[in-house]
């Protein structure tokens, strides 16, 4: 479950503050919600406070870290006194419950070979060296990828490099994946194929998208333009308000969605290894 409070994002810059992000509130406790809109409309900003790579700068953003028949919103009353995590007080506990995927998966590959980034992930719940290496061995497993287990990571295609991270990430088992355009480096078949993968997880997904037949698979979808919710409802219907909004706009040639070029200026500028980083001497 995610719940934005009045969240707003205001940056300040030379000629004022920008809002990014007007006050927003939410309540996702959709298995799979979908953000669609138009570049630099504000999806990655309210992916990104997700999980406090953004803090809104008033509001609040706040996540139930418990998943399945027992998670806030579930419906189970029992269950909807779990206090939820805040983003700003609880940026740790946060970023556990939250994984977060990127576009560009060599953001986030940290480690030179495969088995050695998914050890990476796992740190901090598998102590011993041996029994770490033998838990990557069988996340790999889980994902097809243990025969790439001492590859380079550099030497993989963009479809497995893609696939590692979201292993990576799913290896500290979040209870909420956000991915961040996932499929827009990818050709028709991975593109396929992560889309595949990311909406048969058991977990809460998030995804932020150019791509509305991926979209359109989610529970529910939302809609972002000029920083604010334009649209909030079914898949279908918040992609023909996408669509219609494209095609009212002075000039447009048709209401087709046009790619994001890859290597385009796209959110601010994260660390890249957010909530990944390396310790020293693990
Ligand atoms: N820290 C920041 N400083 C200044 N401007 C920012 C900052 N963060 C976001 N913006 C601006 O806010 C707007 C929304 O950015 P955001 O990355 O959320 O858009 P987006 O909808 O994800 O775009 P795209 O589809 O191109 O990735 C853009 O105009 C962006 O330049």
């Amino acid at each position: 479950m995610i719940e934005f409070r009045s969240a707003a994002v205001v940056v300040p810059g030379p000629e004022g503050d920008t809002t990014v992000l007007h006050p927003t509130t939410l309540t996702l406790t959709e298995r799979r919600v979908s953000i669609i809109g138009a570049n630099g409309s504000g999806k990655s900003t309210l992916a990104r406070l997700i999980n406090g790579l953004v803090e809104p700068s008033s509001g609040s953003v706040g996540i139930g870290s418990a998943v399945g028949p027992h998670a806030p919103g579930s419906g189970n009353p029992a269950d909807t006194a779990t206090p939820l995590l805040d983003t700003r007080r609880d940026g740790a506990a946060v970023r556990r419950a939250v994984g977060f995927v990127f576009t560009d998966p060599a953001a986030q590959l940290i480690m030179p070979t495969v088995a050695e980034d998914i050890a990476l992930s796992l740190r901090r719940r598998v102590r011993g060296k041996a029994e770490r290496r033998a838990a990557a061995l069988s996340a790999l497993d889980r994902f097809g990828l243990r025969a790439l287990a001492d590859r380079s990571v550099h030497t993989l295609s963009g479809g497995q490099k893609q696939l590692l991270a979201i292993a990576s990430v799913l290896a500290t088992e979040p209870a909420i994946l956000v991915a961040d355009e996932p499929t827009t480096l990818l050709d028709l078949r991975n593109a396929l194929r992560i889309g595949e993968f990311l909406f048969g997880l058991s977990q809460q997904l998030v995804v932020v998208t150019h791509d509305l037949e991926l979209a359109a698979r989610a529970d529910r979808t939302l809609v972002v333009a000029d920083g604010r919710i334009a649209f909030d409802g079914a898949p279908a219907a918040a992609i023909a308000h996408y669509r219609e909004s494209v095609a009212l706009e002075p000039g447009a040639p048709a209401a087709a969605e046009a790619p994001t070029a890859p290597g385009a200026p796209s959110a601010p500028a994260a660390a890249p290894s957010a909530g990944r980083d390396p310790e020293p001497g693990s």
